[in-house]
């Protein structure tokens, strides 16, 4: 497995390898790689010849004030994780070969409706740095396939929209959400959590699960269920950031006629900003 710095090293291998007729599958992460990560890997190897992992801690989705500083570099560790999982190429350049007139004077991907609320709301920016870096790699690997992981839901939503509106000639293919043996989704940032926060963690999945029975039993009152949830989580010592009920299309307020319902959480552990959530189908 070779790992390229360079945007322009990249694009001769895989000139190379498209002339040999191979399929390309792209998978975008920020780094510090766990089991959520090569579950992509594995998804993406089984779709395409050649796999690209991209790893670059993007500045333009981070806000002010959040972790951009102190997010784990881990560059050697997710070499071997990725090579074990079948990876062919590491992407891991430097914000200067993203960037190289600056974040100021960048062209931005702005995608409408479903960025705003839930995380767009809480992050503002945020899906804007999210949708133009990865039409940036998109661009920049022009890969036949991406996977991205459903654990970001709104991230993944963003990104079918923007690849449908741009006419962008790829696939997204979704990979279900890898989680701890306690129901805690998978993250890079569950590495901040103290002894005591960790233990508490596992109150997200469960509130979701919750809700999503009270759900699938015909439950419509959604204003009230979100209420009893988000007392669930300030209960166990979380500060809910959000927990909203909504039509798992739009992201907009689910309505009782809604067939699939998706309910979308992000709650503060001390400084960590945990997200998760849950489908239901009725
Ligand atoms: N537990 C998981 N299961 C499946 N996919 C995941 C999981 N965690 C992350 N991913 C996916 O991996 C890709 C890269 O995500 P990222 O590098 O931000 O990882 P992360 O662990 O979610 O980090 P963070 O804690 O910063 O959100 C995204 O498509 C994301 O949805
Ligand atoms: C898709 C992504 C790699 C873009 O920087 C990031 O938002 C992430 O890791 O989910
Ligand atoms: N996993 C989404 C990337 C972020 O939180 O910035």
């Amino acid at each position: 497995m070779r790992t390229v710095h360079s945007l322009k090293e990249l694009r001769t291998i895989l000139r190379g390898y498209r002339q040999q007729g191979k399929t390309i599958g792209l998978v975008p992460t920020m780094g510090n790689l766990h089991e959520g990560h090569t579950s992509l890997v594995r998804k993406a190897a089984e779709a395409s010849d050649i796999v690209v992992t991209s790893i670059f801690v993007n500045p333009m989705q981070f806000g002010a004030g959040e972790d951009l500083d102190t997010y784990p570099r881990t560059l050697m560790d997710d070499q071997r994780k990725l090579a074990e999982a079948g990876n062919t190429l590491v992407f891991a350049p430097n914000a200067e070969e993203v960037y190289p007139e600056g974040l100021a004077n960048q062209t931005k991907v702005v995608v409408p409706e479903v960025s705003e609320g839930h995380c767009g709301a809480s992050r503002p920016g945020h899906f804007e740095g999210v949708a133009t870096v990865v039409t940036m790699l998109f661009n920049m690997v022009q890969p036949d396939i991406a996977v991205f992981g459903e654990k970001d839901f709104q991230q993944l939503a963003v990104i079918r929209k923007l690849t449908r509106d741009l006419m962008i000639p790829v696939e997204i293919i979704g990979a279900p959400t890898v989680r701890e043996e306690d129901g805690l989704a998978k993250s890079s940032r569950n590495g901040y959590l103290t002894e005591d926060e960790r233990a508490v963690a596992p109150t997200v999945f469960q509130t979701l699960k919750e809700t999503a029975d009270q759900l699938v039993q015909g439950r419509n009152d959604f204003g009230t269920l979100e209420q009893a949830a988000r007392q669930s989580l300030t209960n166990a010592g979380l500060r809910p950031d959000y927990f909203n009920i909504v039509n798992s299309l739009t992201l907009k307020p689910a309505s009782g006629q809604d067939q699939e319902i998706t309910l979308l959480v992000a709650a503060f552990l001390g400084t960590t900003r945990l997200i998760d959530n849950l489908s239901v189908k009725r």
